[in-house]
């Protein structure tokens, strides 16, 4: 049964949800297992990320997506410090062949949320990850998918704190492609 692991940052709740939107999406797959685990200022030590635990865990995950608020214009600190504890993970490349993506969100409908998803793109990379974008056009079908046209991964816009149902739905989408191929790589 393939695993996924979803590792966001959120303070005020719209990354979170569009984190939920991914699980949702991804559960909806036959055999799949989630994993979603919300970074915690608790989790930094004097400005480092610390929880071994965490990345035991990911190393059995089958892919994992990133998800971070878009903070002047790249990833929050907190996130950024879960990447930096990512190195010593890097050094051996136990990431390395898994399923990769990303989702951000921003207070702006076009805030540089792109850099951040592209950040993400870089770290998945740099651990010899597969990364899966969308293959959805702009504002695509009925639920308007990929509202604000970003492929590489889904850029999202709180309003009011919610998240924008389209950008939901794209959350949902993503999440259930990630799952399907993590099911097609797993058969093989
Ligand atoms: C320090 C800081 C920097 C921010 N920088 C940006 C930015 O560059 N672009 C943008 O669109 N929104 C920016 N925002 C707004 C947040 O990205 C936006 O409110 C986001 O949805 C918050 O996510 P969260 O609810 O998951 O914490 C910033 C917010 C903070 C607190």
């Amino acid at each position: 049964m393939p695993k996924i692991a979803i590792i966001y940052f959120s303070q005020t709740d719209v990354t979170a949800q569009l984190a939920l939107a991914i699980a949702a999406g991804a559960e909806q797959q036959l055999e799949t297992e989630v994993f979603s685990y919300r970074i915690k200022g608790e989790d930094l030590q004097a400005g480092r990320f610390v929880n071994h635990a965490l990345f035991s865990t990911l190393e059995a995950c089958d892919a994992i997506i990133f998800g971070s608020p878009t903070y002047m214009g790249g990833v929050a600190a907190q996130f950024k410090a879960f990447a930096d504890a990512s190195s010593e993970t890097w050094c051996e490349q136990k990431w390395a062949n898994k399923i990769a993506a990303g989702f951000t969100s921003g207070g702006a409908l076009n805030g540089d949320q792109s850099s951040t998803l592209q950040y993400l793109n870089t770290l998945a990379s740099q651990h010899g990850m597969i990364w899966l974008g969308l293959d959805k056009t702009t504002e695509s079908g009925e639920l308007k998918l990929n509202r604000l046209g970003t492929q590489l991964g889904i850029a999202s816009q709180g309003i009011d704190g919610k998240l924008h149902p389209a950008d939901y739905a794209t959350g949902e989408y993503l999440g259930a492609r990630v799952a399907r191929l993590a099911n097609q790589l797993s058969i093989q």
